[in-house]
């Protein structure tokens, strides 16, 4: 595959256990992610250790800080040669800024920076309790297009999303979609869901899926039918 849509969200408390799905995987048909709770338990070495493994690795701790810090963690992840790493977009115009210039003398081999938008998990009622009283749709557009002003490569956002910000902000800024639950699996904490078909017909490039994988009876075999459902709609 060329271009793989699926980025695997590895979020495991035990290092073994993430380390036999990997060894289950090829690089050509994923990429990795590895979040907060991986990289608190394990580092900058397990990240390295994937990168060698010739593995595309999304880094993703969200960062949110003043500029100058964000601006040194996005260096820092670069250094780590991750494919991909993100800040939250509500950190403001200037801190995503601060971030894109940080990673200027990385050249072609920069990773792509994306900014979260709202986060998969939260509904309309959980922005209003954070105090912001737009809609998700609509707060997801706001930090897309500051994202898209700042020189960013695109946003996390759900896939309800995908159409509207394709339309607006065109076909080059990436969607990078959590939230994916193929039909009948169970959605748990998220709440802004689609199925990977619906996500890819919605404009969604690439899907982050963690559960419905990694808790899987047989986690190789569901991503081989996901790619090949996906495979079916192109
Ligand atoms: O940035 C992310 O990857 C992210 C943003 C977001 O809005 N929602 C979201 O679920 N994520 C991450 O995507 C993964 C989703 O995992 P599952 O819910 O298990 O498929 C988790 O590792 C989350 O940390």
């Amino acid at each position: 595959m060329h271009d793989p849509k699926i980025l695997i969200a590895l979020d495991f408390a035990d290092r073994q256990e993430a380390l036999a799905l990997v060894a289950r995987l090829d690089p050509a048909s994923c990429r990795l992610k590895v979040g907060k709770e991986m990289f608190t338990l394990f580092g900058p070495e397990f990240v390295r250790s994937l990168v060698s493994a010739g593995f595309d690795v999304f880094l993703d701790l969200k960062f949110h800080d003043i500029p100058n810090t964000v601006a040194k963690a996005v260096a820092a992840a670069a250094e780590l040669g991750v494919w991909m790493v993100n800040v939250h977009a509500s950190g403001g115009p200037r801190m995503m800024a601060a971030a894109k210039e940080a990673l200027q003398p990385y050249g072609d081999k920069a990773p792509l920076l994306i900014a979260v938008t709202v986060l998969t998990s939260m509904t309309g009622d959980e922005l209003h309790q954070v105090g912001v009283l737009r809609s998700p749709a609509e707060q997801v557009l706001a930090l897309a297009r500051l994202t898209r002003d700042a020189g960013l490569d695109g946003v996390v956002c759900s896939a309800q999303e995908a159409s509207l910000l394709k339309a607006e902000l065109g076909p080059d800024f990436k969607l990078v979609t959590p939230g994916i639950r193929p039909s009948g699996s169970d959605a748990g904490d998220q709440r802004r869901i689609m199925t990977p078909e619906q996500a890819i017909a919605a404009g969604s490039d690439y899907l982050v899926v963690g559960r419905p994988i990694t808790q899987a009876a047989d986690p190789a075999a569901v991503l081989a039918q996901i790619n090949f459902n996906l495979a079916a709609l192109s």
